[in-house]
Order: structure tokens, then C-alpha cells, then sequence
């Protein structure tokens, strides 16, 4: 296989290559295997946008002797990159991105030459942060063998800084420790904003001031909310960019990297069968259903100033939407990816008040347990009639899209937790078997279902005759479930994102005008929601979410496909 310019990852192989053991997907990492998936995370040589980067690759290549000092911190020549996860003493830091760090040294796609910091106010030892990571490790590779040594010399590598986020001489210090570590490598620094967005720019102001690589490239990753409505997402943006380039900023949506979502455009630009129905000709409706089995527990305080509207569909639901919607794009550079996704963005409409349902779940008692309410969380206002569920209908305006609707829905304590994009064709004219179908010719109607999570899966719904001497049809399934198809463990979306960063590949990070046209797509109903002061419906905490959302696929001549079947 041609090497250069292509973006190789562990197990970025086709089955006709299977007998060749040097491209084989790897499971686990015997050492032969590590020696083939060194290859395969480090043969890129480009970023998207061309210009030449100091890639993992090249750190690999450059060092090519390369030696640890006795406290993990590289020796001299080459480049090195240094990752600080601002707000390290945070859930998100320990719940994801130190496993996700982890785990790509484990697999050995970090570069030779790394060291991680954590900074926030709390006071801690390097020792302490190094406990704390190492009694979080929940990753997907804390059963694999040699866990526990490569955790040791991951850890060994694992720096704390204190400070204040707003504070120069807190970064200072930390420039100082990172140079230390830096010894004299061309230094590329990332930097993680894992922190409430209140502090994003007083992190960035004095990070960038005082903590920016000399030589090499200084980006940070930027996590959501991005704001709460286009006007102080503008002004984030607008301070942002203050005191960094947009190429330096990366901003996170998370389900951009999970597995089935970059599949999207595999299946789409890659099979014949499915791009040339891809269009209002053959698809009736679209749906895009996120749902969760617990609720706002422990994170009410940041949730209810947001719900799950900006939470969840503003960001995860819609840049879906736009990967699955977006015309074929140029190339599989960033920006022609992204200009793609931007037009589908700006070709939306309006979200009206009419095409949303609210809901906020209740208590509920079941089996003998009882389940708080929403409004039970003592962080959450009393009285808070934010909406823990939504239900919407959006609609493109385009030549491929006009008239489809594309519903989303998304909510806290339902029945189940589960992400899928679900698209229901429309019927067969002139049907030759409509007698055996009965009455609801739309019911025998075919189904793709891309389910993200869990269990990652693509199955395709047809009608089939069931064997025997008579004709009944039924409607059965081709399914792609990966757990069958695939050995390989699935990584986590963090993973695959923070070894983009590192490559400064954008592709799958929002850029600004992305995020105008998402804000602009549900601001006017954000607003209106709040000033009407639009009371959600309750549901039980465990329930499948208020009927509403019925009545609103109804309007549009739609049944919620994880409700009619339950597959
Ligand atoms: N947790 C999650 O599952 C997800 C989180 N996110 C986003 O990631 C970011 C981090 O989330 P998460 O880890 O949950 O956040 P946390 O509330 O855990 O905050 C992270 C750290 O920031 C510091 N901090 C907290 N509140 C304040 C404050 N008011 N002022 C100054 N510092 C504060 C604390 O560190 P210290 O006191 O030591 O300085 C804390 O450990 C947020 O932007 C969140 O929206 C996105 C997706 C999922
Ligand atoms: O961004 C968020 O995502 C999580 C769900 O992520 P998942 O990868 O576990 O599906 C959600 O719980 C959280 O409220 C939201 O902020």
C-alpha cells in the first residue's frame, strides 16, 4: 500500500490484505503487533491543509535514538509535544482524556518524545495527580497485558502544575517546567481546555502570553459549550481570536469521533448502492435520536444553564446531520469537508417554537427503587423548567433535502442509552406484493440504522419472503454488527481526537463558521423558549420520554423508528 500523504491507523486495512501479517488489524499489542501498529500510526506526513507538520510521525523519524531521562523527560534533538489538561482535577480530565491519553501510548501512537501536564487550581504533587490518573484508569485497555508497566512509564511522564487559570505567573511557571522537559527539542504544545467555559479566555489570554511554544506550534482544544446562543458564541470566537489564530483553535465535539459517525461518509462516498438514493427522491424522513438511561447527576449545576438543547443537539445531533446531509465534498481535505458541512448549515431553516416538544423528567418509583427528578438534584434551581428532552423537526432547504424532515431527539433518564441516525426510504410505487404487506404500504418501507452506541452496528431493514411453500413477507435484517465483524475494540472518540490535534488534522474539529451557522439554526427558539417561558412536559424518570414527541413526528407523516420496532 502507497504510504505518503495517506492517514494510516491502526487497523486502516481491507480484508484482502488480511494475510499479510504486517497490515494486519491489531487486537492487542504483542510485540510484533506494536512494532505494525507503530507503522500505521505514524506514516502520515502531511496535515489537511497541506502544510507541512511536525506529525507523531516525524517525531519518530527525527529521534530516531531516542532516550528517556531518568524522570521520563526526553534528551536532547528532535521535536517533542507536551499536552496540558487545563482543569486536570475535573471530571472530564479523569473520566476521559488521561484514559484516552493512555490508551494511545499504549497503543504507541503518541510520539516518542511526549510529557503530559496537568494544571488547575487544586494543590497537588506530581505523585498525587499520578495516583489520581492511575486510580482512574476505566479505559478500554486496563484488562490488556502489560497494562501495568506501560502504565508506569506512562505515568513517569505525568507533570502537575498549580495555579490560577486567569494567572500569568501560574503559566509562567508552567512554561518554565515545560522547557525543562522540552530540553532543547523544537517544542509543540497542546493545550486541553478541560474547564467550565466561564475561564476559557483567562486560560487562553494567559496561556498564549506566556506559555506559547518559542519554535514549534501552540494549539488548544476547546471544549463545548461554545457559548449559549450565536451572540456570545460570537463573542467567545471574537475573544478567542484575540490572542490566537482559528488554526490554532480546535474545537471539540466528541461524537465527531466516534466510530460509526466517521463511517458516515465511508458508507456514503463508498458504495454504490446508497449515495445515488441519498437524496428527497428516496429518503422520506431522517432521524437522529440521542438517549441517555441516567440523568443530570452531578452535573446539574453546569446543565440546567444550558439543557439538553444546547447540550446535546445544537452540537452532537447537528454536525451529524451535516456530515450525513453535505454534498460530496472535494476531497477529503478539512476545509472541503468543512465548506461542505457549512453550506448544508446555512441551507437550514429556522428552528420554530412549532416544531419543538420540551420535556424534564420526573420522579418515579419502579421495582422498589425510586429515581429523583430533575428538579430533586440540588444543584438545579427549584422550580427549573429546563428541558432534560427534546424533540425537533429541521428542515434543508436545498435541491437534495427540500421537503424531508430531518427529526432529532434527545433526553436524560429514559429507557435506554443508546445514539442512532435512523433513515426510513420511502415506499416502493406500483408495489407488486402491497397484498401481502397489508393496509400501511409505509410500515413495509425499507430502514437504514447506524447505530453509534452501544453496540455499534448498520443494518438494513428489507422485506423478505419467509421460506415455505406460501408468500408471507416479513421484514428482516442485514446487519453489520461490528462486535461479529470486527475483533478489534472500538477506540474511544477522545483518543482518535487528540491524536488529530496533535497532527493538526481539522477535519473532524468545528471551525467558526460552522458554529455561527449551527447557532443561527437554533438561537431564534432558544430564545423564544425561555421568554415564553415554555413549561416541558414531565415523564418518568426510566420512561421512553413525553408523548409529544409523537404528535410532532405525526405532523410530518412520520413514525419514530426506535419506538415502532424496538431494534
Ligand atoms: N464531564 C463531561 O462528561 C463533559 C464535559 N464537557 C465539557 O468539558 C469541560 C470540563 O468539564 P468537567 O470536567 O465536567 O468540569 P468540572 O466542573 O469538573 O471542572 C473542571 C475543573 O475546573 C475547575 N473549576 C470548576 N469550576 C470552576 C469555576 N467555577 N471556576 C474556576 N475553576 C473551576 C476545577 O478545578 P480546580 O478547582 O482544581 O481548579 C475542576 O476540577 C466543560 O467545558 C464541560 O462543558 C463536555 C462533554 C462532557
Ligand atoms: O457532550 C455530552 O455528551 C455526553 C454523552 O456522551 P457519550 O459519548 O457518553 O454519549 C452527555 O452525557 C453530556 O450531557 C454532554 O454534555
Amino acid at each position: 500500500m502507497a504510504a505518503t500523504g495517506l492517514r494510516f491507523r491502526p487497523g486502516t486495512v481491507f480484508p484482502s490484505h488480511a494475510a499479510n501479517p504486517s497490515t494486519q488489524p491489531y487486537h492487542h499489542c504483542s510485540p510484533q503487533r506494536m512494532h505494525a501498529a507503530k507503522g500505521r500510526c505514524r506514516l502520515k506526513a502531511q496535515s489537511s491543509n497541506g502544510r507541512p507538520q511536525i506529525s507523531a510521525s516525524s517525531f519518530r523519524d527525527v529521534v530516531i535514538d531516542g532516550r528517556q531521562s531518568e524522570d521520563g523527560a526526553p534528551e536532547q534533538g528532535g521535536a517533542t509535544v507536551s499536552i496540558t489538561v487545563v482543569g486536570a482535577s475535573g471530571d472530564l480530565a479523569k473520566k476521559k482524556i488521561f484514559p484516552a491519553l493512555f490508551a494511545l501510548f499504549y497503543e504507541d501512537c503518541l510520539p516518542e518524545h511526549f510529557t503530559v501536564f496537568g494544571y488547575a487550581r487544586s494543590k497537588m504533587s506530581d505523585e498525587e495527580l499520578r495516583n489520581m490518573i492511575s486510580l482512574t484508569l476505566t479505559c478500554r485497555i486496563d484488562q490488556r497485558e502489560n497494562c501495568s508497566d506501560k502504565m508506569e512509564q506512562f505515568l513517569k511522564r505525568c507533570f502537575y502544575q498549580s495555579g490560577q487559570y486567569n494567572s500569568e505567573e501560574g503559566f509562567s511557571e508552567l512554561d518554565r517546567k515545560l522547557r525543562e522537559k522540552e530540553a532543547g527539542k523544537l517544542p509543540n504544545r497542546l493545550f486541553y481546555l478541560s474547564i467550565p467555559p466561564n475561564i476559557f479566555v483567562d486560560v487562553v489570554r494567559s496561556a498564549s502570553r506566556t506559555a506559547s511554544s518559542s519554535s514549534g506550534w501552540t494549539r488548544f482544544i476547546v471544549e463545548k459549550p461554545f457559548g449559549r446562543d450565536s451572540e456570545s458564541s460570537g463573542e467567545l470566537t471574537r475573544s478567542l481570536k484575540k490572542y490566537l489564530d482559528e488554526e490554532q483553535i480546535f474545537r471539540i465535539d466528541h461524537y465527531l469521533g466516534k466510530e460509526l459517525v466517521e463511517n458516515l461518509s465511508v458508507l456514503r462516498f463508498s458504495n454504490l448502492v446508497f449515495e445515488p438514493l441519498w437524496s428527497r427522491n428516496y429518503i422520506r424522513n431522517v432521524q437522529l435520536i440521542f438517549s441517555e438511561d441516567f440523568g443530570t447527576e452531578g452535573r446539574g449545576g453546569y446543565f440546567d444553564n444550558y439543557g439538553i438543547i444546547r447540550d446535546i443537539m445544537q452540537n452532537h445531533l447537528l454536525q451529524i446531520l451535516a456530515l450525513f446531509a453535505m454534498e460530496t465534498p472535494v476531497s477529503l481535505a478539512a476545509e472541503d469537508i468543512r465548506n461542505e458541512k457549512v453550506k448544508v448549515l446555512r441551507s437550514m431553516r429556522k428552528l420554530r417554537l412549532d416544531d419543538v416538544v420540551v420535556g424534564q423528567y420526573k420522579g418515579h418509583s419502579k421495582g422498589g427503587k425510586s429515581y429523583p427528578a430533575y428538579v430533586d438534584d440540588p444543584t438545579v434551581p427549584s422550580g427549573s423548567i429546563t428541558p432534560t428532552f427534546a424533540a425537533a423537526a429541521v428542515f434543508i432547504d436545498n435541491a437534495r433535502w427540500d421537503g424531508v424532515p430531518f427529526l432529532m431527539k434527545a433526553g436524560k433518564a429514559l429507557h435506554t442509552r443508546r445514539a442512532e441516525i435512523r433513515v426510513q426510504f420511502r415506499r416502493v410505487p406500483g408495489n407488486l406484493y402491497r397484498r401481502n404487506i397489508g393496509a400501511d404500504l409505509d410500515k413495509a418501507t425499507n430502514e437504514l440504522v447506524l447505530r453509534v452506541q452501544p453496540d455499534e452496528a448498520i443494518y438494513l431493514k428489507i422485506n423478505n419472503k419467509v421460506p415455505g411453500l406460501g408468500m408471507r413477507l416479513d421484514s428482516s435484517e442485514l446487519n453489520l454488527l461490528y462486535s461479529e465483524r470486527y475483533r478489534r475494540e472500538i477506540p474511544d472518540a477522545y483518543e482518535r481526537l487528540l491524536l488529530d490535534a496533535m497532527e493538526g488534522e481539522r477535519r473532524l474539529f468545528i471551525r467558526s463558521d460552522e458554529l455561527d451557522a449551527a447557532w443561527a439554526i437554533f438561537t431564534p427558539v432558544l430564545r423564544e423558549l425561555e421568554e415564553r417561558r415554555v413549561a416541558p412536559e414531565l415523564y418518568p424518570y426510566g420512561s421512553r420520554g413525553p408523548v409529544g414527541a409523537h404528535y410532532l413526528a405525526a405532523n410530518y407523516n412520520v413514525r419514530w423508528g426506535d419506538i415502532s420496532s424496538d431494534t
